[in-house]
């Protein structure tokens, strides 16, 4: 029998338009030529006019509010983190929520940063807890928290936006991911589009509208970084490839990508009714489930003598793709009661949901 994945990684390539993307891809190389082989394409912050797409698209999607100048388009996450920890100096104190996303944990760690860890509360990284611990820096994922799932109401923005401009060296990145994908809430404005103060360094990626492959991601610097940035960073020469970008930018302006996150939305809903329906008749009240309300998992914790250990090794020999929560968990601590798991749905046809649930159950209690 073939796998069956419940991986929150990539995203299902059965529904993405690659006849649309080739059209981008070929209109790109016959119009931007220029782009392609001058030094434009070597600019440290990306190719201008990419940059004005990505700022217009944001605005309308997220309610972003910046300037083709502010944005640096790179290669991943991780990349723009590594530049943006230029920005700021050794004494700097940084926070990130817990669990949380362990690339950005290590990447800070690697490079002896001073890092405390927050724990959640159910509306995200807890306001009490960051003002004991007083980082200059503070790492947060509000639109779907990673990996919980929390999606960060409204109040708690502000609260965090007030939190900010209270003292002159503070700053929030916002890690916009998984924003794309809305369900029971509309749309909540981003952290940068509410913040008045210059504190907001806005994180973005294409990793999950598109595809993980493209390695296209973008940060949104306030004024005053974009700055330092100019004045510390530009000899860094851009580090996501051109043709990647203008396609991109192709894909956008024609309405491709629009319509293809509206089509991802419908399969994806589909998709998560289904697999949340199958898991409740299943497992009913040994099961807790957070995070539904966005993104392409949720989390989900079952009452069970097993050990997660004993349950991944059991869902490995039938062929099961499953990640708990332990890697997400920082600073060593298990932060469940209970054996957690993500539950990803991207990957993960119709068809095979009922089976999928199956080998789960085989894993934790048969
Ligand atoms: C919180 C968060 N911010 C950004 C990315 C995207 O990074 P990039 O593609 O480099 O732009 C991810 C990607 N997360 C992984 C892919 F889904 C899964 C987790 C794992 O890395 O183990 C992420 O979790």
């Amino acid at each position: 029998k073939n796998w069956i994945s419940f991986s929150h990684m990539s995203v299902d390539r059965s529904i993405f338009p690659f006849d649309s993307w080739l059209a981008c891809e070929h209109t790109a190389l016959k119009r931007s030529q220029l782009e392609l082989n001058d030094d434009s394409s070597r600019f440290p912050q990306g190719i201008y006019s990419v940059r004005q797409t990505i700022s217009r698209f944001l605005s309308v999607t997220r309610g972003v509010k910046c300037f083709p100048e502010q944005i640096v388009l790179g290669g991943g996450t991780q990349f723009l983190f590594y530049i943006l920890r230029q920005l700021f100096d050794e004494s700097t104190l940084y926070a990130m929520e817990n669990p949380g996303y362990r690339r950005i944990y290590e990447l800070l760690k690697m490079e002896q940063m001073r890092l405390k860890t927050i724990i959640l509360d159910h509306k995200g990284i807890s306001i009490n807890l960051l003002r004991k611990t007083n980082p200059n820096v503070v790492y947060v994922t509000p639109s779907h928290q990673f990996p919980s799932g929390v999606v960060m109401p409204i109040s708690r923005r502000i609260q965090l936006l007030n939190w900010a401009a209270e003292s002159e060296n503070r700053y929030i990145i916002e890690d916009d991911y998984d924003s794309e994908f809305k369900y029971q809430t509309d749309t909540i404005p981003s952290l940068q589009g509410l913040d008045s103060c210059g504190r907001v360094i806005y994180f973005g990626t294409f990793s999950k509208s598109l595809l993980p492959g493209l390695r296209l991601s973008y940060m949104i610097l306030p004024q005053h970084l974009l700055k330092k940035y100019r004045e510390k960073c530009s000899f860094i020469m851009s580090t996501s490839n051109a043709l990647g970008q203008l396609t991109v930018q192709q894909f956008i302006d024609s309405g491709a990508y629009r319509k293809h996150i509206k089509h991802m939305k419908q399969v994806y809903i589909e998709r998560q009714k289904k697999l949340i329906k199958h898991l409740k008749n299943r497992f009913g009240s040994l099961m807790t489930m957070h995070g539904a309300n966005a993104g392409l998992h949720f989390t989900a914790a079952f009452d069970t003598r097993r050990t997660i250990d004993e349950i991944a090794h059991r869902a490995k020999s039938c062929k099961l793709e499953l990640y708990n929560l332990k890697p997400y968990c920082l600073d060593g601590s298990y932060l469940y009661s209970k054996p957690a798991f993500i539950l990803g749905f991207a990957n993960l046809p119709l068809d095979k949901i009922d089976e999928g649930v199956d080998r789960l159950y085989y894993s934790i209690y048969q």
